[in-house]
């Protein structure tokens, strides 16, 4: 049978860095593990730009539609600020989403033990907390249409559209639905429904595709506003939440300060399963480019390499292979080992990236 394909795309910034250490991994896999994946690399986002004009070429989507999963690393920077909006970094990234049609988008948000103390919240708020947001990615504000910049009258006026079709609406709340049934039963759904009206379709639909398929899961609705209190003020209520698009990209960083830091956070985006039954999918650390401390060595790696654990489990079905990963990086933060974003107050020398994945190697060694 032939071996799994990935295509990586490290992209721009910090991706790079953070992928570098990903790469080892999967080298690890290879030479300890039996686990060998077909790699192809290609360019997204700036360097895309720099390379052929484009943050996404044809051939390069092209690709990405063949392989079995997509590793992306980040896009975007501030060299790229003064290009056309068709042809910023972040066009590549959300082209990718749009044409592979990834909808249903995992964040899962966990606070490692040792990282409990590290939260700027109280410890006992976040210690042990293992919530994800499923966020919709591939409709609303994002993507609909009328969009622009006009002008009317002696004025410019900018506009977005935020649209959400039944269909949509249901496809993810199912994937919601489907996870909290393999985790503790639970969905909050967030939306708007009390001054919009694609929220008020939002709440009518996640709530029939419960009455009518998934009656066993407890659904709560709340509104995005209220439920971005309630995340800060007690996590833990929440096993899995399903929002939009746009709620979902603001939810999801706030999740990650609740776990340390942007660094720790991974993603899934998966779309319908291809012939060979396995989704359409690609993973990527919930954070950017961080071009503050680009190209210093200074990134942490984890929420790139626990991504390509979600591409273990979702992707390979290698869940117990996916969980060695996990409890690796598990070890290497209980054993102390902080990258600079991970360091507290307190101080100490912290690791470089390559350090930290030097770690992770080490630890999955110790597993064997
Ligand atoms: N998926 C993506 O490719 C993606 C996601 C978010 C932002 N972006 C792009 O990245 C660029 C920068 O955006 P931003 O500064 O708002 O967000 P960012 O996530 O790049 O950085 C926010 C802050 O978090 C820190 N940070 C992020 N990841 C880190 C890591 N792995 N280790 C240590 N610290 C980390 C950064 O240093 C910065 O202080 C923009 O062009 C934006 O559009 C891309
Ligand atoms: C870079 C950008 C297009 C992206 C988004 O807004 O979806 C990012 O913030 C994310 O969270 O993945
Ligand atoms: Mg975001």
């Amino acid at each position: 049978m032939a071996n799994p394909s990935i295509l990586i795309l490290a992209g721009d910034g910090i991706g790079p860095e953070v992928m570098a250490e990903v790469k080892k991994i999967i080298g690890w896999f290879g030479t300890k593990r039996g686990v060998t994946f077909d790699v192809t690399e290609d360019l997204v986002g700036g360097c895309a730009y720099d390379a052929h004009g484009t943050p996404l070429t044809d051939a390069t989507m092209a690709k990405a539609q063949e392989v079995d999963a997509v590793l992306l690393g980040a896009v975007g920077g501030p060299k790229y600020d003064v290009l056309d909006f068709s042809v910023k970094p972040e066009r590549g990234l959300l082209r990718l989403r749009k044409e592979m049609d990834l909808f249903s988008n995992l964040r899962p948000a966990q606070c490692f033990d040792a990282l409990a103390d590290f939260s700027s919240l109280k410890k006992d708020v976040v210690a042990g907390l293992d919530i994800v947001i499923v966020r919709e990615l591939t409709s609303g504000v994002y993507f609909g249409e009328p969009r622009g910049i006009f002008t009317e009258g002696n004025e410019r006026v900018g506009i977005n559209t935020q649209r959400y079709t039944e269909s949509e609406i249901a496809r993810v709340a199912r994937s919601a639905f489907e996870l909290a049934r393999r985790r503790n039963n639970k969905v909050c759904s967030m939306e708007k429904a009390n001054v919009m009206e694609s929220g008020i379709l939002w709440r009518q639909v996640v709530q029939e595709v419960h009455d009518k398929e998934y009656a066993d899961v407890e659904l709560t609705h709340m509104y995005a506003d209220a439920g971005a209190m309630q995340l800060c003020r007690w996590p833990k209520q929440f096993d899995v939440i399903v929002t939009d698009n746009l709620f979902g990209d603001l939810l999801s960083d706030m999740a990650a300060m609740l776990t340390g830091s942007l660094g720790m956070l991974p993603s899934a985006s998966l779309g319908l399963p291809m012939e060979n039954g396995r989704p359409k999918a690609l993973y990527e650390p919930v954070h950017g480019s961080a071009p503050d401390i680009a190209g210093q060595g200074k990134a942490n790696p984890i929420a790139c390499v626990l991504s390509f654990a979600m591409a273990l489990r979702y992707s390979f079905d290698m869940g117990d292979e996916a969980a060695r990963v996990e409890k690796a990086v598990e070890k290497v933060l209980a054993d102390g080992v902080r990258t600079a974003d991970l360091m507290g107050p307190e101080g100490g020398v912290p690791v470089s990236t390559s350090q930290m994945g030097d770690a992770i190697i080490a630890a999955l060694d110790a597993s064997l």
